[in-house]
């Protein structure tokens, strides 16, 4: 049959019905634009999916009942479907159900776990000892799967330029077979504690043709929630986004500085998820508040006391010149005198729950330091963003290091706590926030203490002009954090990174505040990787960005109470929290073991 069809370009034109082919894919590319999802499955078999491969454990133990012949062949089916370089299916199945086979196999496995052992430190070699090997023994199947490397890799579609490819279609192969049995309830375990060599004589495999382990398979006689080696406190699955890169290689470690840091050891970190454990509470029952509560005493391998310090730094900023504030910056130092007298907001915060509290002038305007406060001023002439840098790079590096003083001494109290008071300060806040998050300085710039329209719209301009100013430079932030600081950073800011590396240096938890009161946490992570483990956000604040940066940060805000006090106020109430939390969990009843 055929239709009429004019085009714009000419005259009418006949077309004809689309030649469906009788083979391979049947779609027309108009069905695949037109909904271009079209090849999902259903959400039920999806979800059944991520169950699967979610679920799959390495079973350990087996019991003995037999595994039915058909199930087996589903199993081994599956692990026949895997994709192959080239098609090529270099995989062999090789089905043990000879127990004389299966005891040689575990004899060598025996030997091979021993050997290793002896390779490692004495801790990890007595929990490797520990750790229960004994499926091959108990399984009533093994299948060992084998790769036949006998084909030049040349003659391999794909693989001439990844000789190994033909392992890795193998080992497809195991995934498969794997998910298969776990969704049949069968447990599969793989084996690689032999000698290869060792293992392909007992099977008595030709030359090239090699065996990737021994797959135990049978009914389980556990059920594991998580892995085994997790459970054992060997490792833990790392955190999606550490193992996710974009576009490049930008691993943390690899593109700056090793971290001298003592990281936290992962043992630690599970050790106090079991404590928590024991409590009775159902787990993790506390929520957020539960997993910063195992943090900190993973940090303080659970003898950290109960209380801290609030480091509040305070200075002026030259770009309220710009009119960016609804307050005047004699604000400023009338907080920080407050805070010496103890009567601030801050001040009266870090009191009530129960916190000694550093008051810091880190650059207010005035010809001398506010009484009672630690004097950190720049000496340094001092920028308003928009014409000039903030800061000479030399006070920088002074903040910094007066900074690590204070939260090197602040950490033995407890927790460190950052405050933060300078009127202009969320200006400076949101320039350095476009940089770190690329956020836009429209979208970056909140309503600070009270700002109106006019006031929000100076803001912007201000912060679109700093940003533009600082130009290039913004690209490696990363590498020197120093010189964003120096470029669009505030003295209080710059101080109380210094605090974060000090503190987590010393080994305390840091609770950040709002967004100035978060930025030194970013800019300290960027200066040290392993300062990470050491934060916590104690809020959300009102300022619009701060969301943003906290998500940079990975961190969930223990309270969203929409606050725009400044002051360390936000971060004292969390740090309260935080240490009833403390309290409740070391005293609270426990379970029997
Ligand atoms: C009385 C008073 C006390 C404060 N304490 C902290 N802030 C908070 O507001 C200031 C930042 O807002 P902006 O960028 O809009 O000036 C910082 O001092 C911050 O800590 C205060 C603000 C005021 C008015
Ligand atoms: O983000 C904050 O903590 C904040 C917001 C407004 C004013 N001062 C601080």
């Amino acid at each position: 049959m055929s239709a009429e069809r004019t085009t714009p370009s000419g005259p009418a034109t006949t077309s004809w019905p689309r030649p469906t082919p009788l083979v391979g894919d049947a779609t027309s590319a108009q069905e695949r634009s037109a909904d271009p999802s079209g090849w999902a499955f259903e959400p039920g078999v999806i979800a059944s999916l991520d169950d699967v491969i979610a679920g799959r454990r390495d079973i350990r133990r087996f019991r003995s009942d037999a595994v039915p012949e058909h199930l087996l062949i589903e199993v081994l089916t599956a692990g026949h479907r895997a994709p192959s370089v080239g098609h090529s299916q270099p995989w062999r199945f090789i089905v043990v159900r000879d127990p004389g086979i299966r005891d040689r196999a575990a004899h060598l496995a025996d030997r091979a776990r021993l050997d290793q052992a002896a390779l490692l430190t004495d801790d990890r070699a007595a929990r490797m000892l520990d750790l229960k090997l004994e499926g091959l023994r108990e399984a009533p199947v093994g299948v060992v799967v084998v790769c036949d490397r006998r084909t030049p890799a040349s003659g391999v579609l794909g693989r001439a330029t990844f000789p190994d490819a033909d392992l890795w279609s193998c080992a497809c192969a195991i995934e498969n077979m794997w998910l298969a049995a776990r969704a049949r309830g069968l447990g599969m375990g793989w084996v690689t504690l032999f000698d290869p060599a060792e293992l392909a004589g007992l099977l008595e495999l030709p030359e090239d043709v090699v065996p990737m382990g021994w797959m135990c398979l049978g009914w389980p006689d556990e059920r594991p929630p998580s892995p085994g080696l997790e459970r054992a406190a060997w490792s833990k699955r790392m955190p999606l986004h550490e193992v996710v890169m974009r576009d490049r290689w930008t691993d943390d470690g690899a593109a700056h500085p090793l971290s001298h840091l003592d990281r936290l050891p992962q043992e630690t970190i599970v050790s106090a998820t079991d404590e928590a454990d024991g409590l009775l509470a159902p787990p993790e029952s506390l929520g957020v508040l539960d997993r910063v509560l195992s943090r900190v005493e993973a940090l303080g391998r659970g003898r950290m006391p109960l209380g801290g310090t609030v480091v509040l730094a305070g200075a002026s900023h030259p770009v309220a010149s710009w009119g960016v504030s609804a307050y005047p910056d004699r604000v400023t130092r009338d907080v920080l005198e407050a805070a010496v007298a103890g009567v601030a907001m801050g001040a009266m915060s870090a009191r009530s729950a129960g916190l000694d509290l550093v008051v810091v002038d880190a650059g207010t305007a005035g010809g001398q330091a506010v009484p009672g406060a630690i004097d950190a001023r720049p000496t340094e002439p001092r920028g308003d963003l928009v014409n000039a840098d903030a800061l000479h790079r030399t006070d920088v590096d002074r903040l910094l290091d007066a900074g690590r003083r204070l939260g090197q001494h602040a950490a033995r109290s407890g927790i460190v706590v950052l405050g933060e008071v300078g009127i202009g300060n969320t200006t400076v806040a949101a320039a350095l926030t476009c940089v770190v998050t690329g956020l836009s300085p429209r979208d970056a710039v909140g309503v600070g203490a009270g700002a109106d329209t006019d006031i929000v719209e100076r803001k912007q301009a201000a912060v679109a002009a700093a940003r533009e100013r600082f130009g290039a430079r913004a690209d490696s932030w990363r590498d020197d954090p120093a010189d964003l600081l120096a470029g669009l950073g505030g003295p209080e800011i710059a101080l109380l990174t210094g605090v974060v590396l000090g503190a987590a240096d010393a080994g305390a938890p840091v609770v950040l505040d709002g967004l100035a009161g978060s930025l030194p946490g970013v800019l300290a992570a960027a200066i040290e990787p392993s300062v990470q483990a050491h934060l916590i956000a104690g809020q959300r604040s009102r300022e619009r960005a701060h969301g943003k940066v906290l998500g940079l940060l990975g961190l969930e805000p223990l309270l969203t109470l929409r606050l725009r006090s400044g002051e360390g106020v936000g971060a004292a109430l969390a740090a309260s929290l935080v240490l009833q939390g403390l309290r409740t969990r070391r005293e609270m009843a426990r379970t029997e073991p």
